[in-house]
């Protein structure tokens, strides 16, 4: 196991950030965190990188105990803070030799993580003509220099363009291949593009842990976005048979999550028929992991 953890509860004087969050990572595994702003992802990787202790329940990262053994829990991690701190006044390749120092790693190491991050062409600049996206290669260099077995990553790609967006993830994915890996987002497609397993959390709490194939291979889920001709009460859209979730997208338009196994649209439609409402457009769509975001966390 790489990842365990065991009723993990964090409070910040009376603000509860962590309640009792439990889960396990197997080794190899590329696991998004994924919840809304202020949900405690941060303070999870805080913790499980032994920044910050939880106040109940146990830690373990590659067998070692975050509160009693933080050295080797620090040896078997590589972690990448959303705010990414980097010297700015240094070259890349300097600033790596200084990091390669700092862990007691061969210097060699700077090489091979500059080539494994793609950094090469840049290599030779300080880090701060950097562009965002080498910028967080350079952070992600930095994590990798000690070969840990665990990367843990604060929402790594916050703030890049579309293009170094999909170079970061390329990059993540491809160390995934031989490393565990936990990042945090509130990026629903970054999950969908990088990962092999998603745990949702919304105030603390753990409200959903699958792997992304079963999400995807729920059959009898259906979702409808519907436009009826006027606005419509919540209590009414409730009154709907089957409905397992609902979302107001704007005014007369919803999302409508359906668990059942026959087609939905045309029992929306005799259900709209009876009660006098008129439906301008209906759409059957594919079930994403931004609607089961939206069920789980709204
Ligand atoms: N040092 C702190 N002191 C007081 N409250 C804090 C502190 N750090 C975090 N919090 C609070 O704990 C809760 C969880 O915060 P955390 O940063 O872990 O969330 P997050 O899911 O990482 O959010 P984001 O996506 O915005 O980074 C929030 O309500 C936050 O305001």
């Amino acid at each position: 196991m790489s990842i365990e953890v065991q009723n993990i509860s964090k409070n910040y004087g009376t603000q509860k950030a962590l309640n009792s969050i439990s889960f396990t990572i197997q080794k190899g595994e590329i696991v998004g965190f994924l919840g809304p702003n202020g949900a405690g992802k941060s303070t999870l990787m805080k913790i499980l990188t032994t920044y910050i202790e939880a106040e109940n329940g146990t830690a373990l990262v590659n067998g070692f105990n975050v509160k009693t053994q933080a050295k080797e829990v620090q040896k078997s991690i590589g972690y990448l803070p959303e705010h990414n701190p980097l010297y700015l006044d240094l070259y890349v390749r300097e600033y790596l030799a200084f990091n390669a120092d700092v862990y007691k790693v061969d210097k060699k190491r700077t090489d091979e993580v500059i080539q494994l991050t793609g950094l090469l062409p840049e290599a030779h600049k300080k880090i701060g003509q950097l562009s965002k996206g080498y910028r967080q290669r350079v952070g992600l260099a930095t994590a990798l220099l000690h070969n840990p077995e665990v990367l843990i990553l604060d929402e790594p790609t916050t703030g890049l363009d579309p293009n170094q967006l999909t170079e970061i993830r390329d990059l993540i994915k491809n160390i995934g291949k031989d490393k565990t890996v936990f990042l945090s987002t509130h990026i629903m497609q970054e999950v969908e593009a990088i990962c092999d397993r998603v745990i949702i959390i919304k105030k603390g709490e753990i409200v959903a842990d699958n792997k992304l194939q079963q999400i995807f291979s729920n059959e009898n889920d259906q979702i409808i976005e519907v436009e009826f001709d006027f606005k419509i009460e919540e209590e009414f859209i409730k009154r709907l048979p089957d409905l397992k979730s609902f979302h107001n997208i704007h005014d007369t338009q919803w999302e409508l999550v359906f668990n059942a196994n026959k087609d939905m649209r045309s029992a929306l439609f005799d259900f709209a028929q009876e009660n006098g409402i008129k439906i301008l457009s209906m759409q059957l769509k594919n079930k994403n992991l931004e609607a089961i975001f939206r069920e789980k966390t709204l």
